[in-house]
């Protein structure tokens, strides 16, 4: 599909950096166009989805969780405008003007264009990695964490900077013990960061050691690690091994098209998000691998769309949509108070079709006739938070025809243990009392309204 007609600015990326370029570009009236991204280079809202309490970023003195101040800047940006397509950018063509810029969906002509692609987890390539990966290795313990089978259980974390001590601490909530794997003698992570982690009774930091291989049954159960002074190999059990290595800038789609420096991130002007490429400016973590913080990539993003502003109007190619700014529609706001379990049994009603927690499960497992789709979430989950509107929308359009019910694996521990869940979003279909299929992550809506379909 092509539109023909050539916007201002497309922003690509939805982390603190985009959804703040488009707030500044909204309120320019500009009328920006974001691809949020969907998972070539991380979650919608960026990395932040995949964190709980951040502490540090102005204006909220009590903290706020990474879902709930991304969820309110992309309010901010839609109240002034901004065009959103939870969609992957695939290429992009920087050699014509105007540029232009492809997802699977659409192709976008346009003036200008800020990157702000972010940053990726890294992988190891340890040789069982693949055969383990969500059967015990996770790359999001903020995510996966709260899984049933990892309470009370060994636990190991790899890696020596802040993401690494953040989750092994977060880690202590569920599992008896965490190991920290540390290759050299020294972490990495801040000092305050460092002296909750070495004193922290749960957490056992074992120096100079790397990971070599994953082992298990079915489920892992240990890692295989290597003393990198003495080479002396030996067994660590562990039932859950979380990656906190770092990350790798999104620019694979911009070889060749735009200056990147030897590990690939942007190479911007100094003092500026200039890039090589007029009229082509990079915001956020792409381009900064020093400060790689929500405020820097949010300032960043604030002076990508004043300087895309100005070159626009420089070059003579400003097309303003003058506009009121919508009013937002926060959805947390609007969550329905929790039920006490005896509200539960005297409200439940077999023909609504959504329903949550344990109660509603049993009774419509066993009382339902249509199809029931279960979705299995946790708390602080980031991309249990990019899937709510994506599977809402599809179960409004089979509304009185399944049953849909939420589960929070942490509340209810013995329903996710018994329908064996290893990590969340995770999504069952149900027909007559059978499993059906068990979706992982976030897919597009075309695939959960297609096993639907073909299951009515
Ligand atoms: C666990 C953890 C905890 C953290 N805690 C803090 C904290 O407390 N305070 C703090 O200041 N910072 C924290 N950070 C760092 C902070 O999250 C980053 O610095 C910040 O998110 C960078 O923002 P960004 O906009 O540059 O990119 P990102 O947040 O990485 O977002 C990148 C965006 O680009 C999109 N994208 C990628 N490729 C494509 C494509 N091909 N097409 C379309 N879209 C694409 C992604 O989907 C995503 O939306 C933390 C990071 C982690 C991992």
């Amino acid at each position: 599909m092509s539109n023909p007609t050539v916007e201002n600015l497309v922003i690509i990326g939805s982390g603190p950096a985009g959804y703040t370029a488009a707030i500044y570009a909204g309120r320019a009236n500009l009328k920006p166009v974001v691809f949020e991204g969907f998972q070539a280079g991380g979650l919608p809202g960026g990395q932040l989805m995949t964190t709980t309490e951040v502490e540090n970023f102005p204006g909220f003195p009590q903290g706020i969780t990474g879902p709930e101040l991304m969820d309110k800047m992309k309010a901010q940006a839609e109240r002034w405008g901004a065009e959103l397509y939870t969609e992957d950018v695939i290429s992009v063509d920087f050699s014509q003007r105007p540029f232009t810029v492809r997802s699977q969906e659409r192709e976008i002509k346009t003036n200008s264009i800020v990157i702000a692609t972010g940053a990726t987890a890294k992988r190891l390539g340890l040789p069982s990695e693949q055969q383990f990966w969500s059967r015990g290795i996770s790359a999001c313990a903020i995510c996966d964490g709260a899984t049933p089978i990892f309470h009370g259980a060994e636990l190991a974390v790899i890696g020596a900077g802040d993401s690494a001590a953040e989750e092994s601490i977060y880690l202590t909530k569920y599992g008896s013990k965490v190991n920290m794997l540390v290759r050299t003698d020294k972490m990495r992570a801040s000092k305050a960061m460092q002296d909750r982690v070495l004193s922290n009774p749960k957490i056992q930091v074992h120096w100079n050691t790397e990971a070599v291989d994953i082992f298990g049954n079915g489920h892992m159960e240990g890692v295989k690690v290597r003393n990198t002074k003495t080479g002396e190999e030996s067994q660590l059990h562990a039932k859950g091994l979380f990656y906190a290595i770092g990350h790798t800038p999104n620019t694979s789609l911009f070889k060749g098209q735009l200056e990147l420096d030897e590990v690939g991130y942007i190479v911007t002007k100094h003092g500026s998000v200039e890039t090589s490429v007029e009229g082509v400016f990079a915001a956020g973590d792409v381009q900064d691998h020093e400060f790689r913080q929500a405020i820097t990539a949010a300032g960043t993003g604030c002076m990508a769309a004043m300087l895309a502003e100005r070159w626009l109007s420089s070059s003579g190619l400003i097309q303003e949509f003058h506009q009121q700014p919508e009013t937002a529609d926060n959805e947390l706001e609007h969550q329905p108070a929790k039920k006490t379990e005896a509200e539960e049994e005297a409200g439940f009603n077999l023909s609504a079709t959504r329903h949550e927690g344990g109660y509603a499960l049993r009774k419509l497992f066993h009382e339902s006739d249509r199809l029931l789709l279960v979705k299995y979430v946790s708390p602080g989950c980031g991309p249990c938070h990019t899937l709510k509107p994506i599977l809402n929308k599809v179960v409004d359009e089979f509304d009185s025809k399944i049953h849909f019910v939420e589960i929070d694996i942490d509340k209810d521990r013995d329903i996710a243990e018994n329908a064996n869940v290893t990590g969340t979003p995770t999504v069952q279909l149900f027909k007559n009392k059978e499993l059906v299929k068990e979706v992982k992550g976030v897919k597009q809506k075309s695939e959960y309204r297609q096993l639907i379909e073909s299951n009515l």
